[in-house]
C-alpha cells in the first residue's frame, strides 16, 4: 500500500506546452482515485510522471513519504495497465501471468498455483494455454490486470483500461476492477474521460481541464456540490444550462438574479445570499441542470422561467425541450491557454525567448491570464429542460418551468463557485 502526493507538479513539454500546471493532489492508502477530464487535458501525462515514464519539470512527487522525482520506474514499484493491455504475443496467457513471478524468482509449483487461482478469479481459466491474439478484448484486459496484480505492486496505475471494450464488457469489467482493487487494498490511480465510469468507480475523483485541477472530492461531492463551472458542466449527463445573470439587491430586501427577461429572487434566508450579494452590480454564471426544471402552469407561484419551445427531442428514456428564453448564454469558462502560463512571472530575456518559442515574436503578444477575454457572450441561450415523458408542450408555444432555487449553481465569470463547496 502506498500514498501518492503531488506538490505543485508541473510538466512543460519541449516547445513550451504546459501539460500539467502546478498540480496538488493526494491519493490515500488503498484509495481508488480517478483522474477525469477531456481528451488532451493531461491525465496520461500525470500518470506517466507518477510511473516514472515522464520527467517532472518542477514540483515534487512523494510515494509513500519518499521523494520520488528521480526514482526509476522499477524503484517505484508501480504496475501500469494501459488501454491496449499490452501482452507478450509469443507467450501463452499462463506465460504472461507467470512472467512477473518468474522474474521475482518464485518456485515453479507456487507460480502454477497462484496463476491458476487468479485466472479462476478473473474468469480466464479456459484461456490459460492460448496466445493473446486468440483472446477477446475483454479477456486481454483481464490478463493484463492479472499480470499487474501478480507483481504485487504498491500502486496500480490504470490508463483508460476499458476504453477499447464494448459497453457491456466495460460495465462488467468495471465492477470487477472495483471489487478487485478494493479487496487487494492497493492504492489505484485510474484515468478516464468517461464521467459514468468515474462516478461509479471512484472513491474520489480529480477533475482536470487544460492541465489544471478543477475539483477533487467523492463522486457525490463533485456531482452535487461542484467547485467549478467546468466540473458541473463536465459531469452533467445532459448539457448544463449556463446562464449569465446580473446580481441586484433592490432596497436590500433580497438578492435578485436578473437574467434580463426573467428574474429569480434569492431570499436572505438562503445560506448563499450573502456570498452572492457581494457581487451586486456584477454578472455571475448560474448553472441549472436540465433535470431540475419542472414544467408548471402559467399561474404557478414561486420562481419560474419562461421560453418559447423551439425544439422537442426524443431520446428514448427522456425528452429534451429547448426553450428560447432570451437569456444570455455563457460558455464553460476555461483556464487560460496553456502556453500563456509561461509568460506569467517572467521578464526581459525570458519573455522574449518564450515569445520566440511560441512563434509570436512579431505577432500579437500572448496575454497573461488576468488579461484574457471574459467568459461571457451575448448569444441568447436555449434553456434545456429534461422531461421523463412526452411533454404537453408544442413547438412555438410558450412554456413555463419552475426553478428550485436551492439547486442553482452559482459561479463567478471565471468559473469558480461563489459559495464555497463543502469538502
Ligand atoms: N511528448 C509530448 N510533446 C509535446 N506535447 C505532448 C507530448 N505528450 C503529450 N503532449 C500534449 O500534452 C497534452 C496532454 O496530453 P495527455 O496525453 O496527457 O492528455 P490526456 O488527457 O491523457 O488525453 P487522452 O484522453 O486523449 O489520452 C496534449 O495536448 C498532448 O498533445
Amino acid at each position: 500500500m502506498s500514498t501518492v502526493v503531488l506538490e505543485n507538479v508541473t510538466k512543460v513539454y519541449p516547445g513550451g506546452f504546459v501539460a500539467i500546471d502546478r498540480m496538488n493532489l493526494r491519493a490515500e492508502e488503498g484509495e481508488l482515485l480517478v483522474l477525469l477530464g477531456p481528451s488532451g487535458c493531461g491525465k496520461s501525462t500525470l500518470l506517466r510522471m507518477i510511473a516514472g515514464l515522464e520527467e517532472i519539470t518542477s514540483g515534487s512527487l512523494w510515494l509513500d513519504g519518499r521523494l520520488a522525482n528521480d526514482l526509476t520506474p522499477r524503484e517505484r514499484n508501480v504496475a501500469m495497465v494501459f488501454q491496449s493491455g499490452a501482452l507478450y504475443p509469443h507467450r501463452t496467457v499462463r506465460g504472461n501471468l507467470s512472467f512477473p513471478l518468474e522474474i521475482a524468482g518464485v518456485e515453479v509449483p507456487e507460480i502454477r498455483e497462484r496463476v491458476e487461482a487468479l485466472a479462476k478469479a478473473l474468469q480466464i481459466e479456459e484461456t490459460l494455454d492460448r496466445r493473446p491474439h486468440t483472446l477477446s478484448g475483454g479477456q486481454r484486459q483481464r490478463v493484463a490486470m492479472g499480470r499487474a496484480i501478480l507483481r504485487q505492486p504498491s500502486l496500480f496505475l490504470m490508463d483508460e483500461p476499458l476504453s477499447n471494450l464494448d459497453a457491456g464488457m466495460r460495465t462488467e469489467l468495471r465492477m470487477e476492477i472495483s471489487s478487485l482493487v478494493r479487496s487487494l487494498g492497493i492504492t489505484t490511480i485510474y484515468v478516464t474521460h468517461d464521467q459514468v465510469e468515474a462516478l461509479s468507480l471512484a472513491d474520489r475523483i480529480a477533475i482536470i481541464n487544460r492541465g489544471v485541477l478543477q475539483d477533487i472530492g467523492t463522486p457525490a461531492q463533485v456531482y452535487n456540490d461542484p467547485a467549478t463551472a467546468f466540473t458541473a458542466a463536465f459531469l452533467s449527463s445532459q448539457q448544463l444550462n449556463l446562464l449569465a445573470a446580473t446580481v441586484r439587491t433592490p432596497q436590500n430586501q433580497y438578492v435578485l438574479l436578473d437574467f434580463g427577461p426573467s428574474q429569480i429572487v434569492i431570499p436572505w434566508t438562503d445560506p448563499r445570499a450573502y456570498a452572492v450579494s457581494r457581487h451586486t452590480g456584477m454578472q455571475i454564471i448560474v448553472g441549472i441542470r436540465p433535470d431540475v426544471l419542472v414544467p408548471v402552469s402559467d399561474q404557478a407561484e414561486g420562481p419560474t422561467l419562461v421560453g418559447r419551445v423551439r425544439t422537442l427531442e426524443y431520446h428514448g428514456h427522456e425528452w429534451l425541450a429547448f426553450l428560447e428564453a432570451g437569456i444570455p448564454a455563457v460558455s464553460v469558462p476555461q483556464p487560460p491557454d496553456q502556453r500563456r502560463h509561461l509568460m506569467a512571472g517572467t521578464t526581459g530575456k525570458a519573455r522574449s525567448l518564450i515569445r520566440r518559442m511560441l512563434g509570436r515574436e512579431n505577432g500579437a503578444a500572448a496575454q497573461p491570464p488576468s488579461a484574457s477575454a471574459p467568459a461571457g457572450s451575448h448569444r441568447r441561450a436555449d434553456l434545456i429542460v429534461r422531461l421523463s415523458s412526452r411533454p404537453a408542450w408544442r413547438v412555438g408555444e410558450y412554456a413555463r418551468v419552475a426553478v428550485d432555487v436551492a439547486q442553482l449553481m452559482l459561479f463567478t465569470m471565471d468559473g469558480a463557485r461563489i459559495d464555497p463547496p463543502r469538502r
